[in-house]
């Protein structure tokens, strides 16, 4: 499998804050790989280094096996990219503006590009000064779109779009995956990216807390138990224990725990049962919470 973006052990720091800690991750050729986490955890500070735009302190970034770091230039070829705030020339138009940015990339201007000015429903006749910021995320898509490069990078791409336009966005992911096209997506939504994600990698003040499949996390996530028991004392010490008025208790239990307490449950004479998977956004917010996955007992 052709690695197309191989980061390792990525550190940076701003002053005395050390902002990225031991990042590393491997987006693979065909992937649509989500970079998720909360405000401020590094997803930004990761892609500006990719991108040359912010000076790593140690760590490598490959990219197509070279080292990206060294010809910015030539890693820009091979990228094309949406920052979460878009600035664009004022004074140019969006039409204008999206071919300067093809020119710059190298890319031809071919018809897709007015194809996505149509299902984007932008007016590129209009001054960028006038756009706003969803218009201006939308003139900085369409170049991306309309760019035969090898990988894809969107940082908060949606922020400023419309449900519709964000659900364009998301078709748009798609037809790149099915063409085999490769794609880092940063979120800290994770809603707005599951649909389309084969892997994540999530991070956390600076540092990377998870990496794998979707279906992985949801493997390592914690179960809820509702249960009916004659006796609940032996499971208030569980995490997230709660006792309803009618008795029943719930509380959630690893999944690797799940044998020791069935177990349990049978002896402390167990009426009724319901163990539920968690959703990907409790996942999700289990990291936000702790920065690791629940694997309490
Ligand atoms: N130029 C800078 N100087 C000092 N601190 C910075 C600088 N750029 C980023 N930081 C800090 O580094 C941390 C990571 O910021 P970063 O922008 O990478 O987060 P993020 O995950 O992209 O967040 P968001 O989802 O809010 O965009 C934050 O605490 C931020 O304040």
């Amino acid at each position: 499998m052709t690695k197309v973006l191989e980061i390792s052990h990525l550190n940076k720091t701003f002053g005395k804050f050390q902002a990225l800690s031991d990042v590393s991750f491997t987006v693979n050729q065909g992937q649509v790989f989500g970079f998720l986490g909360p405000n401020g955890a590094g997803k930004t500070t990761t892609i500006r280094s990719v991108l040359g735009l912010l000076k790593r302190d140690s760590g490598t970034i490959k990219l197509m096996g070279e080292d990206a770091t060294g010809n910015v230039l030539d890693t820009h070829r091979h990228i094309a990219y949406v920052p979460g705030d878009v600035y664009l020339w004022p004074n140019l138009t969006g039409g204008e503006t999206i071919d300067l940015l093809l020119r710059m990339g190298g890319h031809a201007r071919t018809k897709r590009v007015d194809d996505l000015i149509k299902l984007f429903e932008l007016d590129p006749r209009k001054k960028n000064r006038t756009y706003s910021k969803g218009n201006r995320q939308k003139v900085a898509l369409i170049a991306a779109f309309s760019a035969n490069v090898d990988l894809y990078i969107f940082d908060e791409p949606t922020s400023g779009l419309d449900p519709l336009q964000a659900r364009n966005f998301q078709d748009q992911i798609l037809a790149l995956k099915q063409a085999g096209k490769t794609v880092l997506l940063s979120s800290h939504i994770l809603s707005e990216v599951e649909k389309v994600v084969d892997c994540v990698a999530v991070i956390r003040q600076g540092q990377i807390v998870e990496v794998g499949s979707l279906t992985d996390l949801q493997e390592h996530a914690a179960l809820r138990i509702n249960a009916q028991v004659q006796d609940w004392t032996p499971f208030q010490d569980y995490p997230k224990f709660h006792q309803e008025l009618n008795g029943e208790i719930s509380f959630t239990v690893a999944r690797a725990l799940l044998p020791k307490t069935m177990t349990a449950l049978v002896t402390a004479g167990v009426t009724d049962l319901k163990v539920t998977p968690p959703t990907l956004e409790d996942l999700f917010m289990q990291y936000y919470d702790t920065g690791a996955v629940a694997h309490e007992s």
